[in-house]
């Protein structure tokens, strides 16, 4: 990393994580912004960081206490907008990683929000359903005087999804003294949810997928598709994947990895994790040792767990045409160089997972106007609205001959720091 970045104080060098590799991100852009570069610092620090402390009572009597964040990055196009995270390794940086991160996929795909993000370090398999619930009420009030449908909107990411939000919509609704839906998105249906949301980020991976392979001349029908994280984004890829009559040849998750050459029988997958909590266990394919994963010969690779997998150590080994990147941050700084030497196509998570948020913003609009859409017609939206980003975003990289990252950086921060300088700075 250059060593011009002013680390808030409250960061340390050695802290930086997934934070570092965003800044990374941002140095590769500045040199094509022009004159919008004088405002990059804007980006390099996050406009709100809140830690709380958010004490439970167990349901064996005893407090516990767990560390709880909300970073808002960056409000000069809208609202902050971002996921909530329950993860054991939650820490700051990469809650300011993941708001940052928000910032560019919004703006890339030009939805009208800010970036922003939460998070508990929490490992919430460890709690009961009622610890569950209490956590996330108790997280919510502490957050409470930050968040609301005008100023930042969470929604699920890895280990929350939509009966966290409904329990996060009712606290704040108490909080209040009305019920005010469109403070979370990614909602049960019943209470203001969008119809397409739960698949959301899936269909925009599978479509962005599709766009991408079209480029490079690559039929999905027979593809051979690696993806790790089996989750909401990893499961319905799959699922959509191989209903397009592509292979699922590999699958990774926290629980372990499976092989299987002619593909694996995505549907009977699904069901055993809906049963068992994670793949391993399953019987329809080979189990394979972790690492032995980054190394099959694919022709579309996609993370969809969390950040820095694929770093240059297993870089070098990775046999693909396209990274499709699901999961937030997944690629480290030198490992998209490795993957860029060896010709691999990388389609950027602020692109490539940005289904999500385009239909949490459908969603949101939805609530406000309490006028429900169909969901032929919220698939067909999202669907238009990332080819669209993509054919824009694909155009620049040409135009300026560089990666499809750096490309989406250059819409997106354009995009932010345009609104910035419209704005000014005063009073
Ligand atoms: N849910 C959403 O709408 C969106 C999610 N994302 C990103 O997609 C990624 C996955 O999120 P979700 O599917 O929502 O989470 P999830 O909680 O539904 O699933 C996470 C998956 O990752 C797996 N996993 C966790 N640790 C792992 C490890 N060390 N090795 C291999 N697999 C591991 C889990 O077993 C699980 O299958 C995250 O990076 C998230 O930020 C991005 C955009 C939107
Ligand atoms: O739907 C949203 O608001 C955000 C989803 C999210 O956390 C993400 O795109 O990483």
């Amino acid at each position: 990393m250059s060593q011009h970045h002013v680390l808030p104080s409250y960061l340390r060098q050695d802290e930086l994580g997934p934070w570092g590799t965003y800044l990374q991100q941002i140095d590769r852009v500045t040199p094509y912004l022009g004159s919008l570069s004088r405002w990059i610092e804007t980006l390099k620090r996050p406009k709100r960081a809140l830690i709380v402390d958010v004490p439970i009572e167990l349901d064996n009597g005893t407090v516990a206490h767990f560390e709880g964040y909300r970073v808002q990055h960056n409000t000069s196009r809208g609202p902050g907008k971002g996921g909530l995270r329950y993860h054991q390794d939650v820490t700051l940086s990469e809650v300011m990683a993941l708001s940052a991160w928000m910032s560019i996929k919004n703006a890339a795909v030009n939805v009208p929000y800010g970036g922003a993000k939460g998070g508990i370090r929490v490992d919430p398999r460890k709690l009961s359903r009622g610890e569950l619930e209490r956590m996330t009420r108790r997280y919510t009030s502490e957050i409470n005087f930050i968040i609301g449908p005008n100023t930042d909107i969470p929604a699920p990411d890895v280990n929350t999804n939509e009966q966290v939000m409904a329990w996060m919509m009712d606290t704040y609704s108490m909080n209040q003294g009305r019920t005010a839906t469109g403070v979370v998105t990614g909602k049960p249906i019943t209470l203001g949810g969008s119809l397409g949301r739960k698949e959301a980020t899936a269909r925009g991976v599978f479509v962005v997928a599709c766009e991408s392979a079209r480029q490079i001349g690559l039929d999905i029908a027979g593809a051979r598709i690696a993806i790790q994280g089996f989750g909401n984004v990893g499961g319905i890829a799959a699922r959509l994947f191989s209903e397009a009559g592509a292979k699922v040849i590999a699958v990774q998750d926290h629980t372990g990895t499976l092989y299987r050459p002619a593909g694996i029988e995505v549907l009977k997958l699904l069901e055993h994790v809906a049963q068992t909590g994670g793949i391993v266990g399953f019987t329809g394919a080979e189990p394979l040792a972790a690492d032995e994963f980054w190394g099959l010969e694919t022709d579309i690779l996609i993370p969809a767990a969390l950040e820095g997998q694929i770093t240059e150590k297993n870089a070098p080994r990775i046999r693909t045409k396209i990274v499709v990147e699901g999961a937030n941050g997944p690629t480290t700084p030198l490992a998209d160089d490795i993957l860029n030497e060896h010709g691999i196509l990388v389609i950027p998570d602020v692109i490539a997972n940005a289904g999500g948020v385009t239909v949490s913003y459908f969603e949101w609009v939805q609530d406000f106007s309490s006028f429900f859409w169909s969901e032929d017609e919220i698939n067909h939206r999202l669907e238009r609205v990332m080819r669209e980003a993509f054919a824009s975003i694909w155009q620049v990289a040409l135009e300026h001959r560089v990666s499809v990252r750096t490309a989406a950086y250059i819409v997106a921060c354009t995009r932010i720091l345009m609104a910035r300088e419209m704005r000014g700075l005063y009073p």
